[in-house]
């Protein structure tokens, strides 16, 4: 009989044929840790059997670690100690220090990023055992692709700063926060609040700390402008509005709404979000859309001040809000809403349990906790949602739920 082991190792050898295929034929280079190594493995979904393949051997390499690690390895291995060394290399820049290609001593890089030799080498030497830096030689260090990227991208330094020196410290209180307000009902009900021991929940915490803020929103604006927008395209009929006004709120410095304007002409912008954010905005649109967007500071814990628009985008706003500030966002919407006007979310939603591949499921679950742990608030299965705009007003129809990639498409119809 096949053991779940061997059965495991054979989909892993099968499928991982099939990625390193998809890569040769697409002239892609193979993942390696090596400094010219890839930085993005991404296979577009429409590229169904490859990209299924990478996600099965996710899964699978995933399940069989766990399995030959066993239950006593796998409840006493599972530790904080992965983003501690990570956080250590972002606080002290090491990976910026350390110049690309070259090797130095543990002396030279502790001078340099002025953290005592001791701490700093037997930091180093954890982050190497999840690739990030070599010793080529006893007690030097190397980049890798990964400590490179570090290096490199202010996007993986914001994401890994807001992760290590935000996120990581608030988990520590998550399970606090639970347990004292048995569900929060509001953004300053989360871990993040408890661990920065502040009443303010993060965004409005942020707007205190401006320079922790627009490291944020460097990072989500980032991110966003890499994900792919066609499956939002497409969720969505947004050139049936013809010439028409989106008002994105909580739009951030507008990197989806950019990607909208490019593709549909005939659409005008409006974003929205806070202060501090927006004025960062208009120096980031391209100059081939820029006469069709207009910044605007706006608080969704405000009446909307933009009256009679036809489509009220809200793109990855509302998981960051607890049920109660959801139904508030959406009934100040209402008075400037006309009969027929669109609400269209565009946000992470939960499936059923065992729905989704392990590694996506995980994705998801993980997603659900990180909005947890920052705002006290959740990701939404449809049902939920549909809760949500019923307790915000009878007149709020939902339309339709799309799968839009890695989010759902959400539009919903004001019936006056
Ligand atoms: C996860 S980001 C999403 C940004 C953008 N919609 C996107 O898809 O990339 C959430 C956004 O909500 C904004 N935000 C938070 N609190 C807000 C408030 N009270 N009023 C308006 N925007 C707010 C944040 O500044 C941030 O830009």
């Amino acid at each position: 009989m096949t053991t779940k082991i061997v059965e495991l190792s054979t989909l892993i050898a099968e499928k991982t044929k099939v990625v390193d295929e998809y890569f040769k034929k697409n002239g892609l280079p193979t993942p390696s840790f090596d400094l010219d190594g890839p930085t993005r493995i991404m296979i577009p979904p429409q590229e169904k059997e490859a990209s299924d393949a990478l996600t099965a051997v996710l899964g699978a390499t995933r399940d069989l670690n766990q399995l030959l690690t066993g239950p006593t390895g796998v409840l006493m291995s599972t530790s904080p100690n992965d983003c501690l060394s990570l956080q250590a290399m972002y606080r002290f820049k090491v990976a910026q220090t350390l110049p690309v290609g070259e090797e130095w001593s543990f002396e030279q890089l502790s001078k340099a990023v002025g953290l005592n030799v001791i701490d700093l080498r037997r930091l180093v030497r954890h982050a190497m055992c999840n690739h990030i830096f070599r010793e080529p030689k006893p007690d030097y260090v190397a980049h890798t692709a990964t400590s490179k990227l570090l290096a490199e991208s202010e996007l993986m330094q914001n994401f890994v700063g807001i992760t290590m020196e935000e996120k990581f410290r608030a988990s520590g209180r998550v399970v606090d926060a639970v347990q004292k307000y048995d569900g929060a009902h509001s953004p300053e009900q989360s871990g993040f609040s408890l661990a920065f021991d502040t009443p303010k929940g993060f965004y409005a915490e942020m707007e205190v700390h401006p320079e922790r803020g627009r490291r944020f929103a460097s990072a989500m604006n980032t991110f966003a402008s890499l994900i792919p927008l066609e499956p939002l395209f497409n969720a969505f009929d947004w050139a049936s509005f013809g010439k028409a006004t989106v008002v994105d709120v909580g739009g951030a410095w507008g990197p989806v709404s950019i990607g909208l304007a490019k593709r549909f002409p005939d659409l005008n912008f409006i974003v929205q979000d806070l202060p501090g954010v927006v004025e960062e905005g208009p120096a980031k649109v391209p100059a081939d859309v820029k006469d069709r967007f207009q910044f605007m500071p706006y608080s969704i814990l405000d009446e909307q001040p933009v009256k009679g628009a036809p489509i009220y985008f809200f793109r990855a706003i509302f998981h960051n809000w607890p049920d109660e500030s959801c139904v508030q966002i959406l009934k100040n919407q209402i008075p400037a809403l006309k009969k027929g006007a669109r609400i269209v979310i565009d946000d992470s939603t939960l499936h059923e349990p065992n729905t989704l591949p392990p590694s996506v499921e995980k994705r998801r679950r993980s997603m659900d906790l990180s909005m947890l742990t920052w705002f006290g608030s959740r990701e939404r299965t449809v049902e939920d949602w549909e809760k949500i705009f019923k307790a915000a007003s009878p007149s709020f129809q939902l339309r339709h739920a799309k799968p839009a990639g890695m989010n759902y498409n959400l539009d919903v119809e004001w019936t006056g």
